[in-house]
C-alpha cells in the first residue's frame, strides 16, 4: 500500500490523526508567495512559468509538510487556452471576453491542450521534487463554475448571468458544458499523465443552483468529466467539491461516481457524518477561523475531529484560505489536528 495518506483515506481507509492540506494553501497569505508572484509578473505568467509555478506550490509544503501539494495553477486557464482573453485584475478578480450563442458555436477544442503544456511541465517537476510521502493533486473547475466566468466574463454573486442564458439557450449552453467536461477530462488526463497522483474537480458555484439544474449543469457534467478519466486511467483517485450544494450532496459520490466529495463550512456535521458513511469526505473547516486563530480555532478543529475522525476524512477548510489568514494560525491547525490521535 502506498504511504501517501491522502491517497489512502482516498481508497476508503480511515487514518488517525488525518491527512490535511488546505485549498488555496499555495497564495497571498504567504509573503513568500507574495514575493515570486511579483516576480512572476502577471497571474497567468506565474501559472504558466513552471520555475515559478513549482517554487509556489512547495511553499507551504516547505512550511508546513503537508500531506497533499496541489499543483499551482487556476481553474480559468481553460477558458484563457479557449482563447477567451482571460486576465487578473488586482482587487477585481478575473475578467474575460463575455461569450454568447454564436461564441459558443464557434468554440473549438483544437490546440487547448498544446497551450496549457507548462502546467504538464509543472506537474512533472512537482512530482519529482516532493517527498515520496506527499500526495500531488492535479485539478481542473468544473463546467457549470467555468461556465458561469465565461458567460458573465467576470466573478457575480449569484451567477444570474449564467442561469438566464441556460434557460434562454439550452442548446448552446448545453454545448458549453459539454466543451468544456471533453476538455476537462484531457486535460485531467494529461495531469495525471505527467504524475498527479489524483485530482480534484471545483463546482464552486453549485450553491447557486436549484434541484433540477444542479443534476444537469453540475452533477452531470462532472460524471462526465469522470467517466473519461476513469476509462483512460482506471486507477485514477477523484474529489469532487461541489460548495454550497446543501442537501444536494446525498448521494452526490454516487451520482458523480467520485472517490470522495469536498465539504464547505455550511454542511453540518451530523449530515457530514451521513455523507460519511457514504465514502470518504474532505472539509470542512470555515477559512475565517484560521484568520480568527486562538480558540475558535481550536474549537472547530476539534468538532470536526470528534465528528468525522473516526471515518475516511482529510481534514482541509471548507473553502480557499484568504490573504489575512495568519501563517502563524496555519501552524496553530497543522500541529493541533496532527496532535490528535
Ligand atoms: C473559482 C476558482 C478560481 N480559481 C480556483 C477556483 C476554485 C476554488 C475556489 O472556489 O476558490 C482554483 C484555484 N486557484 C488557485 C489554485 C491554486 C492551488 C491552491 O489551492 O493553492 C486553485 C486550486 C490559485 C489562485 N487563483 C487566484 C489567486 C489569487 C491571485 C493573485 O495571487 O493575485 C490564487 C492564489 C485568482 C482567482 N482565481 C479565481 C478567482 C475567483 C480568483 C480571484 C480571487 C482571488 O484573488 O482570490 C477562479
Amino acid at each position: 500500500m502506498t504511504d501517501r495518506k491522502v491517497l489512502r483515506v482516498l481508497a476508503g481507509e480511515t487514518i488517525s490523526p488525518p491527512p490535511i492540506w488546505l485549498m488555496r494553501q499555495a497564495g497571498r497569505y504567504l509573503p513568500e508567495y507574495r514575493e515570486t508572484r511579483l516576480k512572476a509578473g502577471s497571474f497567468l505568467d506565474l501559472c504558466y512559468t513552471p520555475e515559478y509555478a513549482v517554487e509556489v506550490t512547495l511553499q507551504p509544503i516547505r512550511r508546513y509538510a503537508f500531506d497533499a501539494a496541489i499543483l499551482f495553477s487556476d481553474i480559468l486557464v481553460i477558458p484563457d487556452a479557449l482563447k477567451r482573453g482571460v486576465r487578473f485584475e488586482e482587487g477585481r478578480g478575473p475578467l474575460m471576453e463575455p461569450i454568447d450563442a454564436d461564441g459558443i458555436a464557434a468554440l473549438t477544442p483544437e490546440g487547448v491542450i498544446d497551450h496549457l503544456a507548462p502546467v504538464f511541465e509543472t506537474v512533472r517537476r512537482l512530482r519529482a521534487e516532493l517527498p515520496a510521502e506527499t500526495t500531488l493533486l492535479g485539478f481542473c473547475g468544473a463546467p457549470w463554475t467555468v461556465a458561469t466566468y465565461m458567460i458573465a466574463g467576470h466573478g457575480t454573486p449569484d451567477q444570474a448571468p449564467a442561469r438566464l442564458f441556460a434557460y434562454r439557450e439550452p442548446a448552446a449552453f448545453a454545448r458549453l458544458l459539454d466543451l468544456l467536461a471533453d476538455i476537462s477530462a484531457d486535460y485531467l488526463c494529461a495531469q495525471i499523465e505527467a504524475g498527479a497522483d489524483a485530482v480534484q474537480i471545483f463546482d464552486s458555484w453549485a450553491g447557486v443552483l436549484g434541484e433540477a439544474e444542479f443534476e444537469a449543469f453540475a452533477a452531470r457534467p462532472v460524471r462526465r468529466i469522470v467517466d473519461q478519466v476513469r476509462a483512460r486511467h482506471p486507477q485514477a483517485r477523484i474529489i469532487a467539491f461541489a460548495k454550497g450544494a446543501g442537501a444536494l450532496l446525498e448521494g452526490y459520490r454516487k451520482r458523480t461516481d467520485a472517490d470522495a466529495i469536498g465539504l464547505d463550512w455550511s454542511v453540518p456535521l451530523s449530515f457530514a457524518k451521513r455523507l460519511q458513511e457514504e465514502g470518504p469526505v474532505q472539509g470542512n473547516l470555515d477559512p475565517m477561523r484560521v484568520v480568527a486563530g486562538g480558540k475558535a480555532l481550536d474549537e472547530g478543529i476539534d468538532a470536526i475531529l470528534d465528528v468525522l475522525g473516526n471515518g475516511p476524512l482529510i481534514f482541509n477548510l471548507g473553502h480557499g484560505i484568504t490573504p489575512q489568514a495568519d501563517p502563524a494560525h496555519v501552524t496553530q491547525l497543522v500541529e493541533r489536528v496532527r496532535g490528535r490521535t
